[in-house]
């Protein structure tokens, strides 16, 4: 086969056949990768590492006046892992179909975003020979899937990034169906919930009160009624996926198939629950947490439960900022009117319905949209058959050419205050 000549195509193919799925992400052949594909648009880029084997890739392109605030556009190295038996091509193999489909799990979340920043200021920089006022900044960050605990999380916190001083970020978004490009100024929170009940154990045959199994099994139906209710805004279109309160079981742990050998005949003293919660910034902690207290776990049946929140992250971050999308952010019209000149058209924007790495950057009162140019394009993240269209690809890249150049040239940014609420 004769060999395929350098392409946007064959750079993205490269990125996305690194096995950066978890739990074992090859973080340093992606750095080294993204390293010489910066280097060969003659971007300066270095390598911080905030945990041990877990590096960050940190791209620069200076601007004409770095005193300006920057612009940062983030992505995420790692991803989630894939069954390859259920897969139509092997995930890390970027195949590239007749209908130009190229499958992988990461292309759509989020190694076509990481390459397109890249391709778009390589043609900005060498067919447009464009100079960006602003100096623009492009992160790869490990562990987003995880959490960003070692990754967005310590970036976020550390001097490196003070130093950025970063004005307006981009972060990953979501494919749309439509021929609407969707955009993401808030992220749900992420809350975790194991419920526990105790009880006394008996004998399988005998009917009693206040089991384990019996209390859990309570439990479940008061929160299944709660989540039946919030899904019921959503159907009726009141609200949006991402504008309730989702509760979903994710495991189920209690008694044993066989506790005495053969005979399924002992009831057990201890059932536990998980659940993945997550709250849109609207929604109330406390009340949530008042509701689990006295209904979903109620000591009166001898019930516990664990609750952390952010996702996996030590500490509480407060109340969830939102970034404005209206008007009153110069950020958001210049973003708004970027993509017009593009020739693209904008979905009303959306919270996002899962948390990505933004709502670290958020919390310290940067302006951060989500956004990741996929139109007519089915939603595959975490799916089986993850795939993205070689022409949507390379339509993207067109439209990072026009944020990337409007953001950059945007002269006014030490004049307005923090466009967060
Ligand atoms: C709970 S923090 C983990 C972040 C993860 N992000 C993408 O899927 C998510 O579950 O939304
Ligand atoms: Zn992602
Ligand atoms: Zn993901």
């Amino acid at each position: 086969q004769e060999e395929e000549e350098e392409s946007p195509i064959t750079r993205f193919q490269q990125y996305l056949r690194i096995k950066t799925a978890h739990p074992n992400p090859d973080y340093e052949s992606a750095v080294s990768l993204l390293t010489s594909q910066a280097q060969s648009i003659g971007l300066q880029a270095q390598t911080l590492e905030f945990a041990p084997g877990k590096p960050l890739v940190l791209v620069t392109w200076p601007g004409t006046n770095p005193s300006l605030p920057s612009i940062l556009l983030n992505s995420h190295i790692d991803s989630v892992p894939a069954e390859p038996s259920n897969w139509l091509y092997p995930p890390f193999s970027a195949t590239r179909t007749s209908e130009g489909k190229i499958y992988a799990r990461g292309s759509q979340d989020d190694k076509c975003i990481g390459i397109q920043y890249l391709e778009a200021i390589r043609n900005l920089r060498f067919s447009h020979n464009f100079k960006p006022l602003r100096t623009i900044h492009i992160s790869y960050v490990p562990d987003e899937e995880i959490g960003g605990v070692d990754g967005s999380a310590k970036f976020a916190a550390s001097e490196e990034f003070k130093d950025l001083n970063v004005g307006f970020m981009l972060d990953e978004g979501q494919a749309s169906t439509t021929d609407e490009f969707r955009v993401f100024y808030a992220d749900r929170w992420p809350m975790r919930l194991i419920i526990k009940a105790v009880g006394l154990p008996g004998h399988g045959s005998r009917m009693y009160d206040n089991t384990a199994m019996e209390n859990l099994m309570k439990s479940m139906e008061v929160i299944s009624q709660f989540r039946g209710n919030q899904f019921d805004l959503v159907k009726a279109g009141l609200a949006a996926s991402s504008e309730v309160i989702s509760v979903n079981p994710v495991y189920l742990k209690a008694g044993s198939p066989s506790p005495t050998g053969f005979v399924m005949n002992v009831q057990p003293s201890e059932a536990e629950a998980g659940f993945d919660i997550r709250l849109p910034p609207t929604a109330e902690p406390d009340l949530l947490k008042k509701r689990i207290a006295d209904e979903w776990a109620p000591a009166t049946k001898n019930m516990t439960f664990q609750i952390r929140e952010g996702g996996p992250m030590r500490d509480y971050m407060g109340r969830p900022l939102i970034t404005a999308a209206n008007d009153s952010n110069p950020w958001w019209c210049i973003f708004k009117q970027a993509i017009i000149a593009a020739g693209g058209k904008l979905a009303k924007p959306e919270m996002l319905a899962s948390t990505s790495d933004a709502r670290f950057m958020r919390q310290l009162g940067i302006p951060t949209l989500g956004f990741s140019p996929m139109i007519e394009t089915p939603i595959l993240i975490h799916e089986h058959n993850e795939f993205l269209k070689d022409s949507v690809f390379l339509k993207g890249i067109k439209v990072y050419e026009s944020i990337i150049s409007s953001l950059s040239s945007f002269d006014g940014g030490n004049t307005f205050g923090s466009a967060t609420a």
